[in-house]
């Protein structure tokens, strides 16, 4: 007799369904192959200035956690970005459920614990987040590699909050001054690429910004991230 047999197929590979810009030519994250990366040339330094003292609200979007930049100030241009000035929209990680594997792009196959991404919308040529977020050069997305070393005291003030936003949709307000300049690592190297949110709607807007060099937090970071995991999904 036949054993009925019923694959159930969630995530990414279903996501073309909802969304058709999963099945375009420009999909993020991906593999950085360091041997075939070209040097940057003559290209502008990157620049950024980011708010410190507003308050800030960490939010459970139901992967992981998201800090809102509720239209404070800040810039990101230079670089790849040409001309244009870009604002600090939201930030936010993705951690895996397992401890050394979890982030969003790998380098030459290796994944990272986690990744920070710093999502900002191009100001000189759009009026909204919404409007850039659908145009080729309306995002530019900063990556920060995360590994386990020593405890990272600036994003530990929004690590320590995680208990309070356990369920999706929770949100907490903190007030304490935080400068997300701080969570990029010291050596500002980084490979760029063209590409797309890495997530639903997968819109191929973002000029992908990853910095070289990992961000180090520490164990018990990691863990508290993980430990509102279940299978992958915050619980
Ligand atoms: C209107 O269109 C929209 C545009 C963007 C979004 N977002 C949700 C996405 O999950 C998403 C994925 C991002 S990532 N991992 O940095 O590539 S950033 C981001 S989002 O919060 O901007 C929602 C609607
Ligand atoms: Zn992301």
């Amino acid at each position: 007799y036949l054993v009925p047999v019923v694959i159930l197929i969630v995530g990414p590979a279903t996501w073309v369904e909802k969304f058709p810009e999963a099945r375009g030519t420009r999909q993020s994250p991906v593999d950085i192959v360091t041997s075939r990366a070209s040097s940057g040339g003559s290209a502008p330094p990157l620049v950024w200035r980011y708010s410190v003292n507003h308050p800030r609200s960490v939010v459970n979007p139901g992967y992981c956690w998201r800090v809102d930049e509720n239209g404070y100030d800040s810039e990101l241009r230079g670089g790849p970005l040409g001309s244009d000035v870009y604002k600090l929209q939201q930030w936010h990680c993705h951690w895996g459920s397992v401890n050394g594997e979890g982030s969003e792009h790998t380098v030459d196959g290796r994944a990272f614990s986690g990744e920070l991404h710093l999502v900002h919308w191009n100001t000189s040529k759009y009026n909204s987040f919404t409007e850039a977020a659908g145009q080729p050069d309306g995002l530019a997305v900063l990556g920060v590699l995360l590994m386990v070393g020593s405890k990272h005291d600036e994003l530990d003030k929004v690590v320590r909050l995680l208990p309070y936003i356990q369920h999706k949709g929770d949100k907490v307000t903190f007030s304490e001054p935080l400068n997300p300049a701080n969570l990029l690592p010291k050596r500002i190297a980084y490979w760029t690429y063209p590409g797309s949110l890495t997530t639903p709607p997968c819109t191929e807007s973002v000029t992908w910004i990853l910095f070289k060099e990992p961000v180090q937090v520490s164990a018990e970071q990691v863990r508290l991230n993980l430990c509102y995991y279940v299978n992958g999904k915050n619980v």
